[in-house]
């Protein structure tokens, strides 16, 4: 490979599973059309991602570009808990970040990779000021749907009533989108709400929604049609998703999960076709114990082969850890597999799976509909109250079996059998099957070269390009061309400026 001349972007991602994988994956599409892309979030998760997944010091070439990986010190000790409460570590990644991703910035210039647009996802907006003090464009990776979005932003600024205090149980119309009842709103807007936190989170970033030049969005087109065209009016918005489909580079290896995930393709292997039930609520959703149980006892009754992840708490978080009941892996034998951490790509692209019962995370949700996999929707909070009614009501592709955690009710083995049942035989569940297809269809194409994602993935490029140039150009950092000139990537990592 010749020396080439790539323009150089920063990704700056919020320390949690569900935000790094679709900003490393919007890094993988970037690097694939052609940029060079560092990836940064804490060393605390740095160190997690490396032991866990194909991430080292070296250069990885992804599609025509390359992604790198540099992490940053949040300041506090290995064993801090403070991590674990966002009101005291969100400020303390703000003061550290605000230090450290500039030197982050000047470090990379002066090694002959100077950066030229920085890209964060939500809960840490102060990137863009960041950006902003070293004259660099900046944009923010939305990673929820766009209906969230919107909910928020009206929220936000106040432009329909939300349920409060004293109306605690209205619902919420906003334009081109289904009347959300008042469970179906993102939860961490109800008066209510245990996790306050997340919202001050989420509305943070709106504080700062003006200085971003493009808020990209791990959504499609031909999804949320109606309600993306109306908010393209008011935001700068591109949808770009689903990210995790990146036909150009479709075996980059690169991947940040926080744990190894346990090996189960051998087993779904040996099952046969549309037989298994996969079960999996993210990576911060934990259940109390009895609903545990009931969820067990539904999966034996069902008479379903299962794939159930279970995943051990932070010891700092204050969740139980949590047992299955007494000999329910004896009962399941080999009709069930239970692990800590799964490949889900792998598992829901998998013949051998039926469905999957989610607690309907965004990315969880894009997974599944762009896999083709119908859903059984047991949402807890957050967005994921609005992700179920759009997976259930509108997408079609989902059975209900439960409302969220604020309804506060124990889902009990006969309403989870019944679930199962549905979602996985008879007419209902043949329905999901072909529109879960259609969508799967649909989000291939919008991914594919020339569909909608891969245009603006594509006009997104080309701007940072035609940014970069004006920034070098401010900066008087500019080579011959515009852009720092990069050769071929060494063994130990380092580029070689090319003068
Ligand atoms: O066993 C698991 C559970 C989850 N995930 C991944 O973790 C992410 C979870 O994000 P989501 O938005 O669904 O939920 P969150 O964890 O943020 O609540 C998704 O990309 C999943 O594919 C995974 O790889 N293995
Ligand atoms: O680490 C945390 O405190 C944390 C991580 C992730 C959180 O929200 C999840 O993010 C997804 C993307 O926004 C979303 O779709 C999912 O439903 C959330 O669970 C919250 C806190």
């Amino acid at each position: 490979m010749g020396s080439e001349a790539l323009v150089h972007v920063l990704l700056v991602s919020f320390p949690g599973q569900g935000h790094v994988n679709p900003l490393l994956r919007l890094g993988k599409r970037l690097a694939s059309k052609g940029l060079l892309v560092t990836f940064t979030t804490p060393e605390s998760i740095g160190k997690a991602m490396r032991k866990a997944s194909n991430i080292g010091e070296e250069l990885s070439p992804v599609g025509d570009g390359f992604i790198r990986f540099e992490f940053f010190e949040d300041g506090w000790d290995e064993d801090e808990i403070r991590r674990q409460d966002l009101d005291q570590y969100l400020p303390q990644l703000e003061k550290v970040g605000k230090v450290l991703i500039p030197e982050m910035i000047r470090r990379n210039a002066e090694q002959g990779r100077p950066i030229s647009c920085l890209i964060n996802n939500p809960f840490i907006p102060w990137v863009s000021d960041v950006a902003d003090s070293l004259g660099l464009p900046s944009a923010m990776l939305w990673v929820q749907s766009c209906a969230c979005f919107t909910s928020y932003y009206y929220y936000y600024h106040g432009l329909v009533p939300f349920p409060s205090e004293t109306a605690m149980e209205i619902d919420v119309q906003l334009p081109c989108m289904p009347l959300l009842k008042h469970d179906e709103v993102p939860s961490f807007l109800y008066p209510t709400t245990p996790y306050p936190f997340l919202r001050r989170a989420i509305m943070g970033q709106y504080k700062n929604l003006d200085k971003p030049f493009c808020i990209l969005m791990d959504t499609f087109q031909e999804l949320e049609h109606e309600i993306i065209e109306y908010m393209s009016k008011i935001s700068p918005i591109k949808t770009v998703g689903p990210l995790f489909k990146n036909p150009k580079a479709p075996n980059a290896t690169v991947k940040g999960d926080f744990m190894k995930a346990d090996d189960c393709v051998g087993w779904l292997d040996s099952k046969p076709a549309s037989s298994i039930v996969y079960v999996s609520f993210g990576s911060v959703v934990y259940l109390k114990q009895d609903q545990w149980d009931e969820i067990a006892y539904g999966l034996l009754n069902s008479g379903v082969n299962f794939l159930w992840v279970m995943k051990p708490p932070h010891k700092d978080s204050g969740y139980e850890v949590l047992k299955m009941p007494e000999g329910f892996l004896e009962k399941a034998g080999d009709r069930g597999k239970v692990v800590q951490w799964s490949p889900q790509e792998q598992v829901l692209a998998h013949p051998s799976v039926a469905c999957f019962v989610t607690h309907c995370g965004w990315n969880s949700t894009m997974e599944a509909l762009t896999s083709g996999m119908p859903v059984v929707a047991f949402p807890q909070w957050g967005d994921q109250v609005t992700d179920a009614k759009y997976l259930v009501d509108v997408f079609k592709v989902g059975v209900r079996m439960c409302r969220g955690e604020a309804e506060n009710k124990l889902i009990t083995r006969d309403v989870v059998e019944q679930c199962l049942r549905e979602a996985t035989s008879g007419p209902k569940a043949e329905e999901m099957k072909q529109n879960s297809k259609k969508w799967s269809a649909a989000a291939e194409a919008a991914v594919a070269e020339g569909g909608s994602s891969d245009r603006n993935i594509q006009a997104f490029v080309d701007e940072v390009k035609r940014r970069s140039l004006e920034v070098l150009a401010v900066s008087g950092k500019s080579t011959a061309n515009g852009v720092a000139e990069l050769g071929e990537p060494k063994v130990n990592g380092e580029l070689k400026v090319v003068s």
